[in-house]
């Protein structure tokens, strides 16, 4: 137990600061900081939940996209989205048209840029603190979390304001594209079947978040639990598994298929839709593997672009509102959440606390 001197001696700022500046991130370091300790209370918590976890692959079903991109068939596909993700928010894309070499090339340039001699990153540390800048890499929730996290975040991002090209690390410049225009396809597909209405969704941005083997994997967490705050994320990861989502009171193992990938509906998506969709909870576990995780996301988005076809005017439009949809709402069922500007959308997007 810590004792009232050893609290108030303690300066976290500065442990955050000298993080920081090191530009190194966590891949490596062999005690974990005090500023990675999450609470006693969220520590019990997670303890209990791992005890309940439901490792059910039933719950989260892996639908087959085979066939999506053609009229006829896409009506058979709609109806396989049955309650996921109208209830969890939450499912598994197989078929889907990127091919397993695309994949394993994306894990392979997020582990390989992670894995990069600890100078040549550092060229890259910096997160949202430089909005400017279209790729980085840190550990993002240092400044604004109770307690941050075991992981290192790799940011790109691709529209509607493109990075140059020349700003990507060159070595996984290739892979990034790829990537991008595969799941800006894939995103465009899902957006379409699951709500039409959904055309100005095409703000995008992709991380690769990286989860080396931590020392002390009871004492903090890989990502804690979260909504994402965007419109829909498309998540590829390893092998390894890791990803956990909330159903009812239990976690469930998103479990790692092979070639598929997972499809997890935002806030964005849940007020847009009047909540006909759920953005649920949900988290990683700090890595007790010697082997790092990976994990690669591109996060969707709105932007004006029908609206307003010029990519960069979005951003000047910061009090355009969005809510539900109007056509979504009725006296059955009136507006369950009230209208936004982008401003306040963007502002929550880069101060939301994780935890
Ligand atoms: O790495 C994962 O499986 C989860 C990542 C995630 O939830 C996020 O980046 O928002
Ligand atoms: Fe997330």
């Amino acid at each position: 137990m810590m004792t009232v001197t050893e609290a108030e001696s303690y300066d976290r700022a500065k442990e955050v600061q000298q993080f920081e500046e090191s530009k190194i991130g966590v891949n490596g370091i062999t005690t974990i900081p005090r500023f990675f300790i999450h609470p006693p209370d969220a520590l019990s918590a997670i303890r209990r939940s791992k005890l309940n976890t439901k490792p059910d692959p039933d719950i989260i079903p892996i639908i087959d996209f085979s066939g999506a991109d053609s009229e006829q068939l896409r009506p058979t596909i709609v109806e396989k989205i049955p309650r996921a993700p109208r209830e969890i928010g939450f499912f598994q894309v197989g078929n889907h048209g990127i091919g397993a070499d695309v994949l394993e090339r994306v894990i392979g340039a997020v582990k390989g840029f992670q894995e990069l001699p600890p100078a040549v990153k550092a060229q890259f540390y910096d997160y949202l603190r430089d909005r400017s800048r279209g790729v980085s890499f840190s550990n993002v929730d240092i400044f604004h979390s109770t307690a941050a996290s075991w992981r290192d975040t790799l940011v790109m991002r691709r529209g509607p304001t493109l990075p140059e090209l020349d700003e990507f690390p060159e070595i996984r410049r290739r892979e990034a594209l790829e990537w991008s225009q595969h799941g800006k396809q894939l995103g465009e597909l899902l957006m379409g079947l699951l709500m039409k209405e959904m055309t100005f969704i095409d703000g995008r941005m992709m991380i690769g978040n990286y989860y080396p083997y931590c020392p002390q994997p009871d004492l903090t967490v890989g990502i804690p639990f979260h909504t994402d705050p965007g419109a829909l994320a498309i998540l590829l990861q390893d092998h390894h598994g890791g990803l956990q989502c909330k159903c009812g009171d239990d976690w469930v193992d998103v479990k790692p298929v092979p070639g598929a990938l997972v499809v997890d509906i935002g806030d964005v998506f849940q007020i847009l839709s009047n909540d006909e969709y759920k953005s649920m909870d949900h988290r990683a576990l700090a890595n007790s593997s010697r082997e790092a995780r990976v994990s690669a996301v591109v996060f969707f988005a709105p932007s004006d672009r029908d609206r307003f076809p010029c990519p960069t005017r979005q951003f000047a439009m910061p009090n355009r509102l969005l809510g539900p949809f109007p056509e979504l709402i009725s006296p059955e069922k009136p507006a369950r959440f009230r209208q936004f500007t982008r401003a306040d959308y963007i502002n929550r997007f880069y101060t939301k606390q994780l935890d």
